[in-house]
C-alpha cells in the first residue's frame, strides 16, 4: 500500500476531503479541491491514485457540498487570475515597445504614457522606429516639432527627462564640447557620428536630428556619412552646400559649391538611404548670404528633386523671406534655425507656426546657458575660493541627484534584477 501524499502538508479537514475524494473516484479533482484551499500546490495527481485510506462515512454527507464549494472557489480564483493577466497585458500595451532592441538600458529616464504618445500625435499602439516617428510628426498637419539643441550625453539626458518629441545634435556644440574648437569645419565624420550615435541611443524611441555639415566630401563620402548615421540610429540629418572648409552659417564670407555639386550631394544621400535604410534628409542652403533669395530657393528645389524631405534656408534675415520660402517650397516642410545673436530673427515656436515652419532647431540652447554658468563658477573659485549655487535660492545638486538624470536608478534596478550585489547598499534611502 503506497501512500505518496504528503499528508503533513494538509490540515485535518483538508485531509478528510482529500481521502473521500479519492475513494469517490475523484482523484483528478482532488488536487483542485485542495488547491482551492491554497495548499494543494504540493500535490501531484499521479500521487493520488495510490492512496488507500479508510473513510469516515459520516463525513460523506457534507462531502458533495464541500466539493462544489471548493470547486467554485477554485473556479473563482482561476477567473480572477485570468482577469488580472488580461489587465496586466492591457496596461503593458499602453507602453508601446518603441525601443530599438539591442540597447541595454533603453528609455531609462522615462516611459511613454499613452497620453504622452497622443500629445505627440502618434498612434499609441505603434511600435514605430525613431525615423518613422519623425516622419509621422512631419506628416501630421497639427504637429510642430521643436528640437532643443544638445551636444553631449548630459544635455541630451536633461532634454529627454523633460519629455521632448525630438532632439537636435548641434555640430557647433559637438565641435566645441568634443574638440574644444570653433565651428569651422574641424569636426570630422568620425567625431560627429560618434557623438550622434551615443545621443541617439540614450533613448532610441526619441528621434534625433543630427548636423551632418557638408557630408564631409564627395558623393562617395556623403553616401558613407548617410549610411553611418542610419546605422547609428539617427532619425534625420541636414546637409549643406558650403565647401568642406565650412563655418557656422551665421558667420560672414561663406563659400559654396555650385548647384550641380550640391544636387549631387543630396542625390548621393538619397541613394545611400535607398540602400541602407531610412533617414529624413534635410537640405540646407547657405546661399542666401552671398547669392540672394532666388538662388537659395533654386538650390532647395533642386535638393527636393533629388530626394530631400525637408528644407533649411540658413541665415534667413527677415520674416518676409521666411514666409515666402515656406509658401513657395510647400508642401515640403521647412525648418527654422534659431541662433540668438546670429543673423536671423529670434522666432519662437508660436511665431514659427504662424510663418509656416514645420520644425525648428535651437542649437545654442544648451551651450549658451552652460557658458555663463560655468564661467561664473570658475570666477567664484578664483575670487572667493569656493563655488556658489548657480540658482537663486542657493539650491545645490549632489552627485546622486545628477547621476539620476543619467539613469542611475535604472542601473541599480538592472543590477539587482540580474542578481548583482555590489550596489545593494545604494538602494537604501
Ligand atoms: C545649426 C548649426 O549648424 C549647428 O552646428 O548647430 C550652426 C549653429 C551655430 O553655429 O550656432 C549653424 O547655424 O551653422
Amino acid at each position: 500500500m503506497g501512500n505518496y501524499v504528503p499528508e503533513f502538508a494538509l490540515e485535518e479537514s483538508q485531509r478528510l476531503f482529500f481521502r473521500i475524494g479519492c475513494l469517490a473516484g475523484l482523484q483528478r479533482l482532488a488536487p483542485l479541491i485542495v488547491w482551492g484551499s491554497n495548499t494543494g500546490e504540493h500535490l501531484h495527481p499521479a500521487a493520488l491514485t495510490d492512496v488507500l485510506i479508510p473513510v469516515n462515512i459520516t463525513a460523506l454527507e457534507s462531502f458533495k457540498n464541500r466539493v462544489w464549494i471548493s470547486l467554485a472557489l477554485a473556479a473563482a480564483q482561476f477567473f480572477l487570475r485570468f482577469v488580472a493577466t488580461i489587465f496586466r497585458a492591457f496596461m503593458k500595451s499602453l507602453l508601446p515597445s518603441v525601443v530599438t532592441p539591442g540597447s541595454i538600458f533603453p528609455a531609462t529616464t522615462r516611459q511613454y504614457t499613452k497620453k504622452h504618445i497622443q500629445t505627440m500625435g502618434l498612434n499609441p499602439n505603434s511600435t514605430m522606429t525613431a525615423v518613422q516617428k519623425l516622419r509621422a510628426m512631419l506628416a501630421d498637419p497639427d504637429k510642430f516639432i521643436a528640437c532643443p539643441g544638445v551636444y553631449d550625453g548630459f544635455t541630451a539626458r536633461i532634454a529627454l527627462q523633460e519629455g521632448v518629441d525630438c532632439l537636435y545634435m548641434t555640430g557647433a556644440g559637438t565641435t566645441m564640447s568634443r574638440l574644444g574648437m570653433a565651428d569651422m569645419g574641424v569636426a570630422t565624420l568620425n567625431d560627429m557620428k560618434a557623438n550622434a550615435e551615443m545621443i541617439a541611443n540614450l533613448d532610441p524611441s526619441v528621434p534625433l536630428i543630427a548636423d551632418a555639415d557638408t557630408g564631409y566630401g564627395g558623393p562617395i563620402i556623403v553616401g558613407r556619412t548617410v549610411a553611418q548615421y542610419i546605422r547609428a540610429g539617427v532619425a534625420g540629418l541636414h546637409l549643406e552646400d558650403q565647401i568642406v572648409n565650412k563655418r557656422c552659417g551665421h558667420l560672414k564670407g561663406k563659400q559654396l559649391v555650385d548647384i550641380v555639386e550640391y544636387a549631387s550631394r543630396i542625390k548621393a544621400a538619397a541613394m545611400s538611404r535607398e540602400k541602407h535604410g531610412d533617414i529624413v534628409i534635410i537640405a540646407r542652403t547657405d546661399a542666401l548670404q552671398g547669392f540672394g533669395y532666388d538662388e537659395a530657393i533654386k538650390r532647395l528645389r533642386a535638393a527636393i528633386a533629388e530626394g530631400a524631405d525637408a528644407c533649411f534656408l540658413e541665415g534667413v534675415t527677415t520674416r518676409e523671406d521666411a514666409e515666402r520660402a515656406c509658401k513657395e517650397l510647400a508642401p515640403t516642410p521647412c525648418l527654422f534655425n534659431n541662433v540668438p545673436g546670429g543673423v536671423s530673427p529670434d522666432f519662437g515656436v508660436e511665431e514659427c507656426k504662424e510663418i509656416g515652419y514645420k520644425l525648428a532647431i535651437f542649437p545654442c540652447l544648451a551651450f549658451e546657458m552652460v557658458y555663463p554658468a560655468v564661467r561664473k563658477a570658475v570666477q567664484q573659485l578664483k575670487t572667493i575660493g569656493n563655488v556658489k549655487a548657480a540658482e537663486e535660492g542657493g539650491r545645490r545638486y549632489g552627485p546622486k541627484e545628477l547621476f539620476q538624470v543619467c539613469g542611475l536608478d535604472d542601473f541599480l534596478d538592472f543590477d539587482q534584477a540580474a542578481g548583482g550585489t555590489t550596489y545593494a547598499k545604494m538602494h537604501e534611502k
